[in-house]
């Protein structure tokens, strides 16, 4: 396997990212989901961030500011280039031949596309969950584990298992089963198995592509409210077709529109109920997309 064929959730612990930077403005959100500390702190940039396949471009210069341990949101119509950003943000589109990216994507004031940045490196510390759940034929424990022991993380490996499937929300179902197929559990068990594969490595970022759009109303749910607790120990970037989806549990969204063209991006209630652009409206109403 070649460094660029590893998947992104091969995840190894990282350097502590998380302290606030001095000066930054700390807010206190009182969610349902109980009291987190927000801060305004940017983890990931876009500067003039285009994405071609072929001749075809799919990002259109994006400029983003997506700050730390905060749900981020990206809505948008078919097409217009949702998953293509997000793929960029851990070089996932290096893995596509024909894809060329233009401009600037800074994780922590680093372009990740300089040459001495290795992909595989960099996903360890971005993490992502794919729209299907995708568990690898094992047990739920050497799932959970795998991207512990091939990064040579091997101490520890029990207790680390365990606090994943805690911070998933998984342990209790799976408590007792721990040598079991991860491929018996649930489409919304396995969803769940996948995101404490990927958080195992305590990485700075999760990123989700339509994470729940395979599972019924209650796995979304409790898929919802897991996102909500991920975000007070990482930054997640969520993309969805569901507008109510994004409008429940992110505090920022960014709407791309047709041609890869990021058109707003502001906090979730500004978005959904006062946004500057009409062609933003018009899709939050429904009048197209
Ligand atoms: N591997 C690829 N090769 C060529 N073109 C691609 C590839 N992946 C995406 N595209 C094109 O890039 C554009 C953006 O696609 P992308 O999947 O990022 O959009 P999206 O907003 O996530 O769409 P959807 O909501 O339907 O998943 C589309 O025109 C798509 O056809």
């Amino acid at each position: 396997m070649s460094n660029n064929q590893m998947t992104s959730s091969e995840t190894e612990p990282t350097d502590d990212q998380s302290a606030p930077t001095p000066g930054t403005d700390t807010l206190t959100d009182s969610t349902d989901a109980g009291a987190r500390t927000i801060t305004d702190r940017t983890l990931l940039e876009a500067r003039d961030l285009s994405v071609y396949y072929g001749d075809d471009r799919a990002l259109d210069s994006v400029d983003i500011e997506v700050p730390e341990k905060q749900v981020t949101a990206v809505i948008g119509p078919s097409g217009c280039g949702k998953s293509t950003f997000l793929r960029c943000i851990n070089r996932m589109n290096d893995l596509v031949d024909t894809a060329r990216v233009d401009g600037e994507l800074l994780f922590d004031g680093k372009n990740v596309y300089d040459d001495d940045v290795d992909p595989v490196a960099l996903r360890r510390k971005i993490g992502m969950v794919f729209q299907s759940p995708n568990p690898f034929p094992k047990s739920i424990r050497d799932n959970v584990a795998y991207g512990l022991k091939v990064q040579d993380k091997d101490d520890n490996v029990d207790e680390k298992v365990h606090t994943a499937l805690e911070r998933a929300a998984l342990l209790e179902e799976v408590e007792d089963q721990l040598d079991s197929s991860g491929l018996d559990l649930s489409g919304g068990q396995q969803q769940r198995l996948c995101i404490a594969r990927a958080i195992a490595p305590d990485p700075d970022v999760i990123l989700m592509d339509e994470p729940a759009s395979a599972l019924d109303p209650v796995a979304t749910s409790k898929i919802e409210d897991l996102i909500e607790d991920l975000a007070e120990e990482y930054t997640v970037v969520i993309v969805t077709h569901n507008m109510q989806q994004a409008a429940r549990i992110s505090d920022k969204t960014a709407v791309f529109l047709t041609g890869g063209e990021l058109v707003e991006f502001d906090d979730t209630s500004k978005i959904f109920e006062n946004p500057e652009h009409d062609r933003v409206e018009d899709y939050i109403t429904g009048k197209f997309g």
